[in-house]
């Protein structure tokens, strides 16, 4: 199996709080990995570290060549009032004027993402569940092929979780995406995950989701 991520020696602090220290580890193409460790442990902190949004303060990671990332953060409490259509949210980042290639890609996805018949449906309307598959589509929309959840279904109801949860196992099975996801959920993630990560104590551990012991919050 080729490796889509190594993380090397990769230490953070804020200041003088050390969040990590020489975090090492490397997840393989079209693996299926949760996030998991206790409040405050570090995991946006990583996740952020991952997409370039802060620079790390000792060590790197690397990408494989053709790994291209998006990122779904969860969603946040659109204003009811938020006038833009779930088609309109996905295409956000898309030209105002559309080839048909495109138009194309975002009808595929709102199918793939079970979002087709709500197309019209205004964002503030949306239930959780519809807004965070929007937020999955729209990063689904630059064709990753390595996404990183964080705390996707966190508010979400349980079926809207289960929906969410199968749609990313398809999206891996699919498209052979490689996943990351964040969560605190830990019979969730036994569910759907194959590997874990788990960051505790400024430290890293990787295993098999099924094997995952610890009991943290
Ligand atoms: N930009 C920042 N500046 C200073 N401290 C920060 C910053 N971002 C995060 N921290 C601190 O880093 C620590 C790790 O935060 P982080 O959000 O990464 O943890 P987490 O594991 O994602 O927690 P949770 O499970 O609660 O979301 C916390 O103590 C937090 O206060």
């Amino acid at each position: 199996m080729s490796k889509a991520l190594q993380v090397v020696d990769l230490s953070m602090k804020f200041d003088d709080q050390e969040i990590f220290k020489k975090l090492n580890f490397s997840l393989e193409t079209g693996s299926m990995t949760a996030l998991l460790g206790p409040n405050g442990a570090g995991k946006t902190t990583l996740v952020r570290i991952l997409i370039g949004m802060l620079s790390p303060s000792h060590g790197y990671f690397e990408l494989a060549d053709d790994v291209k990332v998006g990122y779904v953060p969860q969603f946040r409490n659109i204003d009811p009032d938020y006038p833009l259509s779930i088609k309109s949210f996905i295409e956000l980042n898309t030209p105002f004027w559309k080839s048909k290639k495109v138009k194309d890609q975002v009808n595929h996805i709102l199918q793939e993402t079970h979002l087709k018949g709500l197309a019209d449906t205004r964002m503030g309307e949306a239930s959780g569940g519809q807004k965070q598959r929007a937020y999955l589509a729209q990063a689904l929309l630059d064709q990753p092929n390595f996404i990183i959840l964080d705390e996707a279904t966190a508010s979400l109801d349980p079926k809207a979780k289960e929906e969410l949860m199968s749609l990313i196992a398809h999206i891996n099975h699919e498209h052979k995406m490689t996943v990351l996801f964040v969560t605190h959920d830990i019979p969730l993630a036994k569910r759907y995950m194959k590997d874990y990560l788990y960051l505790s104590d400024g430290t890293v551990s990787q295993g098999k989701m099924e094997d995952f012991k610890e009991n943290f919050n």
